[in-house]
């Protein structure tokens, strides 16, 4: 392989999410969403913005597939919201829903689009918050149902799923910053709902495996900064190791590939963890497929007594993005070989990579210079990554669209395609048109 192409049938796709992109939260027959609440209660998100509309891809999915063709995209992940289908979370079904995500993958398959679909990405029925949502343990249950209803409806198109998009955010951003739904502030809820989420995750690996989805494969999305100590001393290291272990790949992986939490999240932060643990650790401990990465930026971390696992961040003076995130490719290629170093998936996938930038329309044009850079320095990061022996089979740019930045609302624009909120008209960016360049030369140079 020369040494600037990608191995051949790398899998170039773009990442969307349902409350992001899809507006319409309760259209026909919809259930409302921890999501739909938390927008809607004055205060939560910037300028009061909602997923109300969005980019009201709901409506417009079949001209967005017609852009995602247009971009040459071999995949295309998105999610579903449990809310459409079992609109109380469990019980009664919404046909209506289920019809939806059987139009949308329709579609795809027409044009030859590989769907890869997270069942979960934040927008939990609120009829199951009203029961504890994560924290109940019972969730496990439901979520299961709720996963295996959704392989036996489109199993038969849909071959590869992802369980949970980044559990740690929606445990400690969701339940104990307070600033993502449900907006709690509880360090025991949110580890809680850590382990409550690794029980629905395990179970609905094996009720995957009993639906024997031909040619199926299905993982987990996790979320990762890569940290560097501050200073060499062992105290700034340490802080990094527990850094590291809490809020990146580890404290899900060990769990599944390993059957326990790491050791330095048992050794400082065991008295979070729900009584009795570890009764659930040999169930949750369950093969799979492959593991999704999500990366955007590092951080540098300095020795804090005052903070949670005695670490804070500190400035090192890096370029960032619009989302005040350092630009760090390097940190890409450490949180790649680091996942296959530490856990040896047969398969990564890069489920999420992109940036923020403050983009303006000039002469019918998005001219953004900044993304471009940002993703060919991390494409470069990428395959340096496969040459040093990483199972990387596919990258998905986040994201298709701009769309709804969660409590950042449409302030923050990540899209490879531009979205005029006002006429939902799309503009494909010059960033889109260079990537659709990279897909057709299955490389960054060309
Ligand atoms: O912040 C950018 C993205 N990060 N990962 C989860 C997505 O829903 C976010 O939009
Ligand atoms: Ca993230």
């Amino acid at each position: 392989m020369s040494e600037k192409v990608f191995p051949k049938d790398f899998m170039w796709g773009a990442a969307t999410a349902s409350y992001q992109i899809e507006g319409s939260p309760l259209a026909d027959g919809a259930g409302s969403s921890i999501w739909h609440r938390f927008s809607h209660t004055p205060g939560n998100t910037y300028n009061g913005d909602t997923g109300d509309v969005a980019d009201n891809h709901y409506n417009k999915y079949k001209e967005d597939i017609a852009l995602m063709k247009d971009l040459g995209l071999k995949a295309y992940r998105f999610s579903i919201s449990w809310s459409r289908i079992f609109p109380y979370g469990k019980g009664k079904i919404n046909e209506k829903g289920v019809d939806f995500y059987n139009r949308l993958v329709d579609e795809l398959l027409k044009v030859d689009i590989t769907p890869f679909v997270t069942l979960y990405h934040w927008d939990l029925p609120a009829a199951i918050q009203d029961l504890g949502g994560w924290t109940n343990r019972d969730i496990a249950y439901w979520y299961t149902d709720y996963a295996d209803y959704m392989f036996q409806r489109l199993g038969d198109r849909v071959k590869n799923w992802i369980t949970l998009n980044e559990p740690w955010v929606m445990a400690f951003v969701g339940h104990f910053m307070g600033e993502h739904a449900p907006g709690m502030k509880d360090l025991y809820a949110s580890f809680s709902v850590v382990h409550n989420q690794l029980r629905a995750h395990s179970k609905t690996v094996k009720a995957f495996r009993e639906e024997n989805i031909k040619e199926g494969k299905i993982g987990i999305t996790l979320s990762n900064t890569s940290h560097d100590p501050a200073t060499n001393s062992q105290e700034d290291k340490d802080a990094v190791r527990l850094a590291h272990e809490w809020t990146n790949y580890p404290l899900f992986l060990n769990p599944i590939y390993k059957g326990e939490y790491p050791s330095g999240i048992k050794e400082h932060a065991s008295e979070f963890l729900p009584h009795n643990y570890e009764n659930d650790l040999e169930e949750i401990k369950e093969k799979i497929d492959f593991v999704g990465i999500n990366y955007y930026s590092g951080d540098l971390v300095k020795f804090d007594t005052k903070s949670f696992l005695g670490g804070k961040t500190v400035e090192r003076g890096l370029p960032k993005t619009e989302m005040g995130w350092e630009i760090y490719p390097e940190g890409f290629y450490k949180i790649l070989k680091g996942v296959q170093d530490e856990y040896n998936p047969k398969e990564v996938y890069v489920t999420e990579n992109g940036a923020a930038f403050d983009d303006k329309i000039v002469n019918q044009g998005v001219h953004d210079e900044d993304r471009i850079d940002y993703l060919k320095k991390h494409l470069e990061q990428a395959l340096r990554a496969i040459q040093n022996g990483v199972t990387l089979k596919g990258y998905f740019v986040w994201s298709l669209l701009d769309n709804f930045e969660w409590a950042l609302g449409y302030s923050k624009r990540f899209g490879i395609v531009y979205v005029d909120y006002k006429t939902q008209k799309r503009i494909i960016k010059d960033s889109g048109k260079w990537y659709s360049q990279v897909i057709k030369n299955n490389s960054f140079e060309f």
